[in-house]
């Protein structure tokens, strides 16, 4: 319907109230009437609240009255990811504006170049915003991954102390090995009892285990447990019910009207008292106590940072505060490297010949140690990233313009428009990546090979002594963003890897994985991160 019939029919009515006297309801009727009509002639292809952007013409996918891409985008919410992939290459552009109830105006990025200038050039114009804070909120509180400013800046600042090669040589030495020892311990039952096992679940309990315990002193053992996982489910469930928020512009009024309200608050529940209970018995820690935990290295954790930390009038973080440390860095250290893993053993179980090389390397190597996760095990590191690559687990985001703003392209910002940019997108953008971006191949991180390489070129050569094996390529932040990039990349790059690492130097070294035949390719399913919709169901076959 063209604006000026709407504006003609408005008119009309409008006389026509004017003119004669009406009833009440034919009043409120008519009323709604106009409104509605009104906003109809005001908002005919873009998302109420949101104001006309003929300078975005040339980008803007087209949207309905009222809703703008609201329905188009809720309609792929269960492909969303695979949704923005395929519409980036129909349009064949790396920028896209939408428009959606809820979330306003989205300009949507695809390339490397206005993604440094987001993430980096003007960082402090682009920051999390307060939608999404309302929506992370309930479950990560006011942590590291949902503040901006001042605010972010002591999590951040506070939080980096615990990140240094010593703390590294230690957790190879001990968590991350105690943990990967632990769970070839679970591959070997289920070897010799030659029942399946899921691997996404088990690599969730390692990197639960280890993490826990290293930030928060908690044996949460979830490992060398049977059964369910209660803190694993109750966070599970609350990061993918907080996901769907960004999709439904009513969450507040529809969560209530369901049974999802107060699910989510059971599980938030669950969650919290993990962390209050570890608040507690550290509070109630003796300073001897202190000192036998953190041993002859005084080395102290993430909770002993946190609790040390005193703003310029003195005051400490209280119980509140604390908690949201912990559930920030829970989601940041036990899903995303468990998830890498699972993605990448996927991969690797669909290509022998990435699987034999990974063989070859980790065979001649012994325990791992420090020098040799950072210097021999190449070939498993270009695994690594390429997983990462392709599935990285945290896929999407979302930034707000704090003030307007141009993109090295000429694409105008105005304050509160948001940025959306996907590393999925971008590492399977074939502007990018290349045209074999798609395909898994942990070859083009190496030195050497251009980006025109065949699966299993390099299957003959041994990894240790080739040249070509000599030096991982070290990608652009903005190339390969799977680990963010500028002043709030990831803290825990260096962590997440050695942990990796470890457990694929332990666990290959051991085992052969084989998928259990007739499950399907695993689809990811929407959610902050990136898990695997159903469980990585595998064969374990020892390997010596
Ligand atoms: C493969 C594993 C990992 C990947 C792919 C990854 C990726 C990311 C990404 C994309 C961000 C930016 C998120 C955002 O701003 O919304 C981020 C932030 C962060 N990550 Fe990781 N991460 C991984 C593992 C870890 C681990 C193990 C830790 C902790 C030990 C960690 C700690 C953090 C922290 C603290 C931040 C917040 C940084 C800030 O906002 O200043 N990450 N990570």
């Amino acid at each position: 319907m063209s604006t000026s019939i709407v504006s003609t029919i408005v008119h009309i009515l409008k006389n026509r109230i004017q003119q004669g006297a009406r009833s009440r309801t034919q009043k409120a009727g008519l009323f709604a009437l106009i409104s509605f009509l009104f906003l109809l002639a005001k908002y005919p292809n873009r998302a109420i609240g949101t104001r006309p952007r003929p300078d975005l013409d040339g980008i803007t996918w087209k949207g309905m009255p009222l809703i703008g891409n609201t329905y188009a985008l809720i309609k792929n919410r269960n492909r969303f990811l695979e949704s923005i992939v395929e519409n980036f290459e129909k349009v064949d552009r790396d920028i896209m504006s939408t428009t959606m109830l809820g979330l306003g105006r989205i300009i949507a990025i695809n390339d490397p170049v206005l993604l440094e200038h987001i993430l980096k050039t003007n960082f402090e114009n682009y920051e999390k915003g307060y939608i999404l804070n309302s929506i992370l909120s309930q479950i990560l509180g006011n942590g590291i991954f949902n503040s901006d400013g001042a605010l972010w800046k002591m999590h951040r600042k506070t939080a980096s102390h615990v990140f240094s090669t010593k703390i590294y040589r230690a957790l190879i030495d001990g968590a991350f090995t105690t943990h990967s020892t632990q769970l070839c311990a679970v591959l070997d039952r289920a070897a010799k009892e030659g029942r399946p096992v899921d691997l996404q679940a088990l690599f969730l309990r390692l990197t639960l285990d280890a993490f826990a315990k290293l930030s928060f002193g908690l044996e949460i053992d979830s490992l060398g447990k049977d059964g369910k996982d209660p803190f694993g489910s109750a966070f599970d469930y609350a990061v993918v019910e907080t996901d769907e928020r960004f999709m439904n512009p009513l969450w507040r009024v529809t969560e209530h009207l369901s049974s999802k309200a107060d699910k989510m608050k059971s599980a938030v529940k669950v969650v919290d008292k993990y962390a209050y209970e570890a608040i507690q018995a550290r509070r109630k820690e003796t300073p001897e106590e202190a000192k036998e935990r953190q041993g002859a290295g005084a080395r102290e954790d993430l909770l002993d940072l946190f609790m040390k930390w005193r703003d310029e009038d003195g005051r400490a973080l209280n119980d509140t505060e604390l908690r949201d440390v912990f559930i920030n860095f829970i989601i940041a250290g036990r899903d995303t490297t468990a998830q890498a893993l699972s993605w990448m053993y996927y991969e690797v179980m669909k290509c022998p010949a990435v699987e034999k090389n990974i063989w070859r390397e980790v065979d001649q190597l012994g325990k791992p140690t420090y020098e040799m996760l950072t210097k021999d095990m190449r070939y498993s590191t270009a695994v690594f990233m390429e997983a990462l690559r392709l599935y990285p687990p945290v896929p999407r985001n979302l930034k707000t313009a704090v003030a307007d703003d141009v993109l090295p392209n000429g694409t105008q910002v105005k304050a509160g428009d948001r940025i959306m940019f996907s590393t999925y997108a971008i590492g399977r953008n074939k502007a990018v990546w290349g045209p074999q971006a798609p395909e898994f191949l942990p070859e083009r991180w190496f030195e050497g090979n251009n980006i025109e390489i065949e699966k299993g070129l390099l299957t003959n050569s041994t990894p240790s002594n080739d040249h070509v094996w000599a030096k991982v390529r070290k990608e652009s932040q903005y190339k390969f963003s799977s680990f963010n990039a500028g002043p709030r990349i990831c803290l825990g790059q260096t962590f997440a890897t050695l942990e990796a690492l470890t457990v694929i130097n332990m666990i290959s070294s051991r085992f052969q994985f084989k998928l259990v035949p007739g499950q399907g390719a695993p689809e990811p399913v929407p959610s902050l991160t990136l898990p695997m919709k159903n469980p990585l169901m595998v064969h374990v076959i020892p390997r010596k």
